[in-house]
């Protein structure tokens, strides 16, 4: 069954149809849940991912500057603290074991794929308000919950990568996902009403689409690390 991350999100991947089955079910997710993945792609992967998690920790400050409501203050400011606080201390974890230290996967040198990422969704705040910044986080959010509940039901029993399925497909990471829905939802109404009605529909679908297309990206850019 698909999780209730929102109205909002229900449309936007419905729309985005295609790449969001290549995003969900990228050679390098397929390979997370049955084991297979290499250890040394995953490691890059992780050292990209630590500097990605720093540049989205930037476009969800922004959103705290774009938030019209303290409800979306709250949340927005609340992905930042778990961001810099919490998620990526995982990274710096599992880098450590690996004898990579924190400073340098802080200057870790960015793919391109990474980079191109992070400053897509930050101009699509800075140009554009909350709903553009919203439209181009969400897959990145919304997305991880969604493999990490499907690779819990289905991995292999001796995956490596037991812990990073784990943290994804968790009740609490699963409640992150179903809050940022239902505030985007709340967002779409306030800014703009009813979605299927409004203006700039294909303009934010365009960005989530985008988003969902540089995820690809992403995890190509990790499996050719490998
Ligand atoms: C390329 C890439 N895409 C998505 C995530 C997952 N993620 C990034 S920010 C965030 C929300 C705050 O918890 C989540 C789940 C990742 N790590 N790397």
């Amino acid at each position: 069954m698909t999780p209730d991350f929102g109205k909002t999100f229900a449309l936007w991947r419905e729309g985005a149809a295609g790449p969001w089955h290549d995003y969900t079910h990228h050679a390098f997710v397929q390979g997370l849940g049955d084991g297979t993945l290499p250890r040394t792609a995953f490691l890059h992967y992780l050292v990209q991912d630590y500097v990605f998690l720093v540049h989205f920790a930037r476009a969800w400050s922004l959103a705290v500057v774009k938030s019209e409501t303290l409800e979306e203050m709250k949340i927005c400011a609340g992905t930042v603290d778990a961001l810099v606080n919490h998620e990526m201390s995982l990274h710096v974890k599992t880098c450590a074991a690996e004898g990579i230290d924190e400073a340098t996967l802080f200057a870790a040198t960015e793919a391109v794929e990474n980079l191109a990422y992070t400053r897509y969704v930050m101009d699509a705040g800075l140009q554009g308000d909350f709903l553009d910044l919203m439209a181009a986080l969400s897959p990145c959010v919304m997305g991880y919950g969604e493999i990490g509940l499907r690779l819990a039901a289905s991995k292999a029993s001796d995956t490596p990568y037991a812990d990073w399925i784990a943290t994804y497909a968790d009740p609490e990471y699963q409640m992150v996902c179903e809050n940022v829905g239902a505030m985007i939802d709340a967002a779409v109404t306030r800014r703009i009403g009813d979605l299927t009605q409004a203006s700039r529909a294909s303009v934010l679908q365009d960005r989530f689409c985008m988003a969902t297309k540089l995820e690809v990206g992403f995890w190509q850019m990790g499996l050719n690390g490998q």
